[in-house]
């Protein structure tokens, strides 16, 4: 194991995603969070902005300056939105930083697929070749040799973590699979916009990018992956009137008779050691509640006898286990430390 310390920069850092990295970050024991850039607002005191933040190494935000940030860290957050991210990882790279990027830009093997779906030009070949894709408990081991890491989507790591296991066994037909997914608002980002402002979505409840949504081909490639064959998925998102969160229900045929108790066995031993997949008994589904605040992903199953099919439910928080815990999670692995370091805590309840 690694003993030493290491210096963070975040980039993004007044988003959600930066935010929570931040927060996150200042209790980590083998990290210093030496630089903290914001595009908007550089020179002001985080404090000022953010006053629940106190006690980190450095108050100033500084400028988005690659230079001067790579003098300082031996890492980078990039909290950024897509189209941002791919412009600034190959230059953090280029300067011998370890890399973290919490955008789509580097996820998509495929240049085409990435531009139909986030409907811009890919970034460039080498470094989306360069990324290990970082679903921690799928593909922690190439993580554990990289020093770029695409970080998966929160909607994303929700839905694989509760079929991955079952598709790699062959226990689910892969084609039969549909993904219902729910998100809290906090989902969406910082900025404000009409589809997200209170009275938009106080007491309200709605689909939105149906068969659109850009986590489809990100699902769809590590399915493919699980299956050993191309796969191709139905999947619908919610906003649900919630500040964090994510509930993915998701259903398959069964492609032999199983039990709630062949699922439990399946996805225990598929995730054992491994402490952020919590895998609930028999007859018992999780809430997003459960997860609040924290970088655990809770599944529960029910086989359904008459159909033949199973629903898997499984729930996140999108801002921990679906953006900022799992970043760490995976500098973690990179950095050869035991990956639960500065992530655990229990859920904020209730
Ligand atoms: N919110 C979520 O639940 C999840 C988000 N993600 C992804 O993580 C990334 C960050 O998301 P989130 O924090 O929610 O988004 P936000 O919109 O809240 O924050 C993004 C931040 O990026 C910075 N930024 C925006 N434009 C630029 C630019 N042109 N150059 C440099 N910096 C810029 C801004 O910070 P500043 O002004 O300080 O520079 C902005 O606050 C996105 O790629 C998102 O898709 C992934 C999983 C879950
Ligand atoms: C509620 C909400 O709007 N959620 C966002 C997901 C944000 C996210 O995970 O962004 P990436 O595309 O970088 O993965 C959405 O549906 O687009």
């Amino acid at each position: 194991m690694n003993s030493s310390n290491i210096r963070a920069a975040i980039v993004g850092s007044t988003g959600y995603g930066g935010v929570e990295l931040i927060r996150l970050l200042q209790s980590h024991p083998k990290v210093t969070i030496s630089s903290v850039i914001s595009s908007s607002t550089a020179g002001m005191s985080i404090a000022e902005g953010f006053p629940h933040l106190t006690e980190i190494h450095t108050d100033l935000l500084d400028d988005l300056n690659v230079e001067a940030i790579s003098a300082k860290a031996d890492v980078v957050f990039l909290a950024t939105p897509h189209g941002v991210s791919m412009k600034l990882a190959p230059q953090f790279l280029d300067a011998g930083l370890k890399v973290i990027d919490l955008s789509g830009d580097f996820r998509l093997e495929s240049a085409d697929v990435y531009e139909q779906w986030y409907k811009h030009e890919p970034a460039h070949a080498a470094y989306v070749e360069r990324a290990v894709y970082g679903l921690a408990e799928v593909y922690g081991d190439k993580v554990a040799r990289t020093d770029f890491v695409a970080n998966p989507g929160c909607f994303t790591t929700t839905s694989l973590l509760g079929l991955y296991p079952a598709v790699k066994a062959g226990w689910i037909d892969p084609d039969s699979i549909i993904i219902d997914a729910k998100s809290g608002v906090s989902g969406a980002g910082r900025g404000a916009s009409l589809g997200t402002h209170y009275s938009e979505i106080n007491e309200n409840f709605k689909a939105y990018k149906v068969n659109k949504h850009q986590h489809t081909p990100e699902i769809e490639q590590v399915l493919s992956e699980a299956a050993g064959r191309p796969v191709v998925t139905t999947f619908t998102t919610h906003l649900v009137p919630m500040t964090r969160g994510i509930m993915a229900t998701m259903y398959g045929k069964l492609t032999e008779k199983r039990t709630d108790a062949d699922f439990v066995e399946l996805y225990r031993q598929f995730y054992e050691g491994r402490k952020f997949v919590r895998v609930r008994p028999e007859g018992k589904w999780p809430a997003t509640k459960e997860t609040y605040g924290t970088n655990y992903c809770d599944i529960g199953f029910s086989v359904d006898e008459r159909t033949g099919r199973v629903t898997i439910i499984s729930v996140t928080d999108n801002l921990v286990k679906g953006a900022a815990g799992q970043a760490i999670q995976n500098l973690n692995l990179m950095m050869n430390w035991d990956e639960t370091l500065g992530l655990q805590f229990s859920p904020v309840y209730p």
